[in-house]
C-alpha cells in the first residue's frame, strides 16, 4: 500500500502527553494503516510508509495531561466532528479506492470512531480520530465510495485493555441517551457452551439497566418457531441471579430443523412480532449465526409475506420493518472467524487439559500410549491448544492434514524418537474432524492401530460431552459478560442503516464486527478445506492460531531433529524465575528449553533465583527428559524467590554469567523480576557479562508489571479465586442472610479483585486504587440492607464483598466485616473468608500454559534478533549507557491489545512506573469496574481509578 503525503506536508507531527499514548498511536498506525516504525528517540517515534517516505512523527510533549495544549486538542476534536468542511482541518493520506475501502473496513472493525463524508461534495473521503485525538482524513480521487455504507459512530477510540468493554450509556447519533426504547430478547443456540448463562445474565441486566424490557427465547430457534409466552419469556433482574456459576445454558438450546426452512423462519418472524420483540441477541456458534444472518437477510420478504397474508397488521408491519439482530459467539469449537475466542472455548480447553493431565498419570505408570479424541467438527483449535498445554507427542487437526499415508509415518517417527529418548508415555490428540489431505476422516481407532504396531500398549479415550460440561472458567464468564453488555448497547444504538453487528473479542478488546462478513469468512474456511486448499484455510484462521501451530511443531522436534540454526548462530541462553510462584512459570521453562533445542541453542536453568546463583552456583543444563511434564505442574520447578541481584551479590552473579558465557537471559516473574532487569541493565557498564540480550516475561498473579496488560499466572489465579468464591457464595446463599468479606491478594493492584468480582457477581469490591472511602462504605451497607430486606430471607440471597488486602490498612478484612455486621443491625450476618495462597492456583490454566509457550518462544527469538546489536559493544571500556538501541536489548515482553510487544526496561522503569507503589502509572482495566458494579446494581461513588487516598 502506498501512502503519499497530501497537502504538501512531508512530516506531520502529533503530540501526546505520555509514552503510553504514543505507543497506542504507533500500534494503531502500524496495525491498521500499514506504516512501519522508521526510528525511535526518547521522546518520539517516526513512522514511515512502505516507500520510506517520512509521514508521521509522534512526540511526547512535556505538557501535563490537563494542560491547555491537550485541552485544545480535545476541543478541536469535538469541533471537528461537527464541522462540514473537514478537509481543510485534517492532515491525511491519499489512497486508491480499493485501499480506501479496505482501510475503512479495518478501522470499523477496530471499533474506531469513524465518519464518512455523507454529502456529494467529497464523496471519496473518510475521517477518523486517531488514538491521540487527532482528526485524520483518508481521501481518494477515484470512484465514489461504494462498498461501505455511512456509519456515524461505532465505538470509542481504542486504547487496548484486557478484555474491556466501553461502558458509556447507549446513545443516539446526537449523543442523547437511549433508554426504555426497546424490548430486547436473548437466546442461546447450537451446542451449549459454558459461559452462555453469563451472557444471558449480562444481556438481561444490561437491558433492564437501560430501562428496556428483557426477554429470553427458550430452547434456541425452536422456541422462536414455537412462540408464545412459554417460549418467549419476560425476565426480571432476579430471574438471572446465580447464573454465573452454572454451566450449560439455563434457557435451553437446540439444533432446530424447522428454522433451516423458510416456513419455520416465517413463523419465527410472526412470533417475534407478536411478542413485541424489537431486538434479538443470539448467542451461538457458526451455524446459529449463519441462521441469524439468513433471518436478517430474509426479514423484509418475511414481514411482507406476513402482511400480505394478513398474519400481521399494517401497524405491526411498520413497527417491525427492520430486524435488529446481533450475534455473540458461544461455542466450544472456537471456529467463528473475526473473533479470537468464542464463549466456552477456554472452558472446554480446561476440561480437555484436566482430562489429559489425569491420563498422563496412568499412561506414565503403565508406560502406555493414549489416543485422546477431542471435539471440534471442523476446527482444530481445541486439539492444537491442548497439544501445547499438555506437551502432547502428536496432534491431528483438520486445517493441517498430512497425506493419507504420510501421517502414519510422521506420527510413528516422532513417537519413536520420543520413546527412544526415554519418555514413558505417549499422548496423541485427535480432533473429531481430523482428516487426511484427501479429506478421508482419521479415526482414533486407526491411530491406535498404528501405535500398537510400534509395540505400544495403547488405549483410546474419547472425551465427548464432558468437554462441554461444568461451570465456565473465569475467562469465559468475563468474556460473556462484557460481550452481553456490549450487545445490548449495540442493539440500542442500531439504526435501520447499521449493518447487523457481531460482538467479537479482538486484541483483548470487545469490539463490534459485521455479522455478514464474519459468516462469510467462516464459510470460506470450510470451503477451503473442502477444496483441499489447506494453506488458504490456515490463512483464514487468525495469525495466533498459525503461530501456535508453528510453535507446537518446533517444540516437538526438540532433541531429535537437526537444529534449524547453523552452528555459529547457536547460543547459550539462561532462564530464571523471580518472585512469587505464578501459573505458567514451568510452561515458560519447558517452551524456552525445547524451542532452544530445536534451534540449536543450549538452554540453562538458574535454580532458586539470583540468590541460588550467587550463593550456590545453582546452574544446570536443561535436560529434555527431566522437563517432560513441566506443563502440568504448578509452582516453579526450578525454584523462585524475591531476591534481586543487588539484594544478593551482583558481583558474584556477574562472575557466574562470565563463567558460563551466557549469551542471553530470560527472567520470568513479577515486580521483583522487573526491578532485577533494571538492575542488570544498569550494571552493564560495570560488568561486561551483562552485555547480553535480556527479556522479562511478566508472571505474577497481581498483574502489576509495567509494560504489559497481562501477566502469566493472573488467569490461573482468577480461576482459583472464582472457584473459591463460588463455594463461599453457595454457602452464603444457602443460609439466605449472609454476606462474606473475601480477602483478595494482588499487592497494590486491584486487577484480580475487579475481574473476580465480575466473574462471580460480587456485590461489592474494594481495590487499592480506590481505597475504602467511608461514604462509599456507608452507601454499600445501605444497599445491602435494602436488598436483604426486599428478599425477606426467602431466596438465595448470599452476597460477596471482595476486598483487596491492600485496599485499606486500617480496615482489615475482619474490621470491615465487623463494621458491616454491626451496621446491618441484625438484618443479615457477615463473615470473613481468606483464600490466601490458594490464589496462586494448583495446576496452571491452559491460558497461562499456552501464553507462556508463546511468550517464551518470542523471547528466544528476541535474544536471537538482539544479539548482534549488543555484542558489538561487549568489550567497550566505556559502555554507551544512554544508547537507545542498546537499552532496547533489555526489555519487557508485554501484551498490549494482545499484540506482543517488547518495551525497553529503561523506558518503562524511568517513565511508566510508580516505583513506590510497585505499579504501572497507567491502569488498563478501569472500565471493567464499572461493568462489574452495574451488573449487580451497585452505585460506585468514586469514578476514577488512581491514587485515591484510603483510610490507611
Ligand atoms: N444455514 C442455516 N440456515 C438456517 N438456520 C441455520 C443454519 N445453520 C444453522 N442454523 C440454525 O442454527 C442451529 C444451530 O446450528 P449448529 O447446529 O450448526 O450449531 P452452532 O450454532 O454452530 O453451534 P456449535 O457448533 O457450537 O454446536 C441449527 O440447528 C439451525 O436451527
Ligand atoms: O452435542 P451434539 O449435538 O452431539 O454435537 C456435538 C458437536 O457439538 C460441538 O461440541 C460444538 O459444535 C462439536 O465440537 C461437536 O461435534
Ligand atoms: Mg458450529
Amino acid at each position: 500500500m502506498k501512502w503519499p503525503v497530501v497537502n504538501g506536508v512531508s512530516c506531520v507531527t502529533y503530540y501526546a502527553h505520555d509514552h503510553e499514548l504514543v505507543d497506542n498511536a504507533v500500534r494503531f498506525y502500524t496495525n491498521y494503516l500499514g506504516l512501519t516504525i522508521h526510528s525511535e528517540t526518547d521522546n518520539g517515534v517516526y513512522l514511515a510508509s512502505d516507500d520510506s517516505l517520512l509521514v508521521l512523527k509522534l512526540v511526547v510533549s512535556k505538557e501535563a495531561p490537563d494542560s491547555a495544549e491537550v485541552k485544545k486538542i480535545h476541543k478541536r476534536f469535538e469541533e471537528d466532528l461537527n464541522i462540514v468542511d473537514w478537509r481543510s482541518r485534517a492532515p491525511g493520506f491519499t489512497l486508491s479506492i480499493a485501499d480506501l475501502n479496505s482501510t475503512i473496513l479495518k478501522l470499523q472493525q477496530a471499533g474506531l470512531v469513524l465518519q464518512i463524508t455523507p454529502n456529494d461534495l467529497y464523496p471519496n473521503e473518510a475521517y477518523f480520530i486517531d488514538p491521540l485525538g487527532n482528526l485524520v482524513g483518508l481521501t481518494t480521487t477515484a470512484n465514489p465510495l461504494s462498498l461501505v455504507p455511512p456509519v456515524k459512530k461505532l465505538d470509542q477510540p481504542n486504547e487496548g485493555y484486557i478484555m474491556s468493554a466501553t461502558v458509556s450509556e447507549a446513545t443516539n447519533n446526537n449523543g442523547a441517551p437511549l433508554k426504555g426504547s426497546k424490548n430486547v430478547a436473548v437466546m442461546t443456540s447450537g451446542g451449549d457452551a459454558p459461559g452462555m448463562n453469563a451472557c444471558v445474565r449480562a444481556v438481561v441486566r444490561a437491558a433492564i439497566y437501560h430501562e428496556c424490557k428483557a426477554f429470553c427465547v427458550m430452547e434456541g430457534y425452536e422456541g422462536l418457531v414455537r412462540g408464545g409466552k412459554e417460549y418467549i419469556k419476560e425476565m426480571s433482574w432476579q430471574d438471572v441471579r446465580g447464573l454465573l456459576a452454572e454451566g450449560g445454558t439455563n434457557i435451553g438450546t437446540a439444533r432446530c430443523k424447522a428454522f433451516r426452512e423458510r416456513p419455520g423462519r416465517l413463523q419465527a418472524c410472526q412470533n417475534m412480532i407478536e411478542a413485541g420483540i424489537d431486538a434479538l441477541i443470539v448467542c451461538g456458534g457458526d451455524g446459529s449465526l449463519t441462521g441469524a444472518d439468513l433471518f436478517r437477510a430474509e426479514w423484509p420478504s418475511l414481514i411482507k409475506e406476513l402482511l400480505d397474508t394478513n398474519r400481521i397488521n399494517q401497524s405491526q408491519y411498520h413497527t417491525y420493518k427492520h430486524l435488529n439482530i446481533c450475534g455473540t459467539v458461544g461455542s466450544i469449537d472456537n471456529d467463528m472467524a473475526t473473533t479470537d475466542a468464542t464463549i466456552g472455548a477456554y472452558s472446554a480447553l480446561a476440561r480437555v487439559c484436566q482430562a489429559i493431565d489425569y491420563i498422563d498419570a496412568t499412561a506414565n505408570s503403565h508406560s502406555r500410549a493414549f489416543v485422546v479424541e477431542v471435539m471440534g467438527r471442523h476446527c482444530g483449535w481445541l486439539a492444537l491448544m491442548a497439544g501445547i498445554a499438555t506437551s502432547a507427542d502428536y496432534i491431528m487437526i483438520p486445517e493441517k492434514p498430512s497425506s493419507s499415508k504420510g501421517w502414519k509415518e510422521q506420527m510413528c517417527e516422532i513417537v519413536s524418537k520420543h520413546r527412544s529418548k526415554g519418555k514413558r508415555k505417549t499422548i496423541v490428540i485427535v480432533a473429531e474432524g481430523a482428516v487426511t489431505s484427501e479429506l478421508e476422516p482419521i479415526s482414533s481407532k486407526e491411530v491406535r492401530d498404528e501405535l500398537v504396531k510400534l509395540g505400544l500398549d495403547t488405549r483410546i479415550t474419547t472425551l465427548g460431552h464432558v468437554q462441554r460440561g461444568g461451570t465456565a472458567v473465569a475467562y469465559d464468564r468475563i468474556l460473556a459478560t462484557l460481550q452481553g453488555v456490549e450487545a445490548v448497547k449495540a442493539v440500542l444504538e442500531c439504526t435501520p442503516d447499521t449493518p447487523s453487528p457481531l460482538i467479537a473479542v479482538v486484541e483483548n478488546k470487545i469490539v463490534r464486527k459485521s455479522l455478514v462478513e464474519a459468516v462469510q469468512i467462516t464459510k470460506s474456511v470450510a470451503e477451503a478445506i473442502e477444496e483441499k486448499n489447506f494453506d488458504k484455510a490456515m490463512d483464514l484462521r487468525d495469525s495466533e492460531f498459525v503461530e501456535h501451530l508453528h510453535n507446537f511443531i518446533a517444540m516437538n522436534s526438540a532433541n531429535h531433529n537437526e537444529p534449524s540454526l547453523p552452528v555459529e548462530k547457536r547460543k547459550k541462553i539462561a532462564i530464571v524465575n523471580i518472585g512469587a510462584p505464578a501459573g505458567g512459570m514451568n510452561s515458560a521453562v519447558y517452551a524456552m528449553a525445547t524451542y532452544c533445542m530445536s534451534r540449536g541453542h543450549t538452554p540453562y536453568a538458574i535454580h532458586n533465583g539470583f540468590s541460588g546463583l550467587a550463593r550456590h552456583e545453582s546452574v544446570n543444563l536443561i535436560d529434555w527428559l527431566l522437563i517432560q511434564g513441566y506443563n502440568s505442574v504448578g509452582g516453579s520447578e526450578i525454584g523462585t524467590n524475591r531476591a534481586t541481584p543487588h539484594e544478593t551479590d551482583i558481583g558474584m552473579i556477574a562472575y557466574y554469567f562470565e563463567k558460563y558465557q551466557f549469551d542471553g537471559l530470560i527472567l520470568v516473574g513479577g515486580f521483583e523480576a522487573f526491578v532485577s532487569l533494571d538492575e542488570l541493565e544498569k550494571a552493564r557498564c560495570t560488568y561486561p557479562s551483562f552485555r547480553i540480550p535480556m527479556v522479562l516475561i511478566p508472571a505474577t498473579i497481581s498483574n502489576n508489571v509495567p509494560g504489559t496488560e497481562y501477566s502469566l499466572g493472573a488467569d490461573t489465579c482468577l480461576n482459583a479465586l472464582v472457584e473459591y468464591c463460588d463455594v463461599v457464595k453457595q454457602s452464603a446463599s444457602a443460609t439466605r442472610d449472609r454476606t462474606f468479606v473475601i480477602e483478595v491478594q494482588g499487592g497494590n493492584s486491584g486487577y484480580i479483585a475487579t475481574f473476580a468480582s465480575l466473574a462471580v457477581g460480587a456485590q461489592i469490591s474494594y481495590v487499592p486504587e480506590e481505597g475504602v472511602a467511608l461514604d462509599q462504605l456507608e452507601a454499600d451497607i445501605a444497599s445491602l440492607r435494602k436488598q436483604f430486606a426486599s428478599e425477606k430471607g426467602m431466596s438465595k440471597s448470599g452476597k460477596l464483598i471482595l476486598k483487596s488486602s491492600n485496599a485499606s490498612k486500617v480496615l482489615t478484612t475482619q474490621v470491615l466485616a465487623d463494621i458491616v455486621k454491626q451496621e446491618a443491625h441484625g438484618e443479615f450476618d457477615t463473615k470473613t473468608a481468606i483464600p490466601g495462597h490458594v490464589q496462586q492456583g494448583g495446576l496452571p490454566s491452559p491460558i497461562d500454559r499456552t501464553r507462556a509457550a508463546r511468550f517464551a518462544i518470542r523471547s528466544v527469538q528476541f535474544i536471537e534478533d538482539s544479539f548482534d546489536t549488543i555484542n558489538k559493544h561487549h568489550y567497550d571500556v566505556d559502555f554507551p549507557i544512554e544508547n537507545t538501541e542498546l537499552s532496547n536489548t533489555a526489555a519487557v515482553l508485554g501484551v498490549k491489545s494482545s499484540h506482543l510487544k517488547f518495551t525497553s526496561i529503561r523506558k518503562l522503569y524511568d517513565f511508566e512506573t510508580e516505583l513506590g507503589r510497585r505499579m504501572p502509572k497507567k491502569i488498563s482495566w478501569k472500565f471493567t469496574r464499572d461493568v462489574a458494579d452495574r451488573l449487580v446494581g451497585r452505585e460506585r461513588l468514586i469514578k476514577e481509578l488512581g491514587q485515591v487516598p484510603s483510610l490507611a
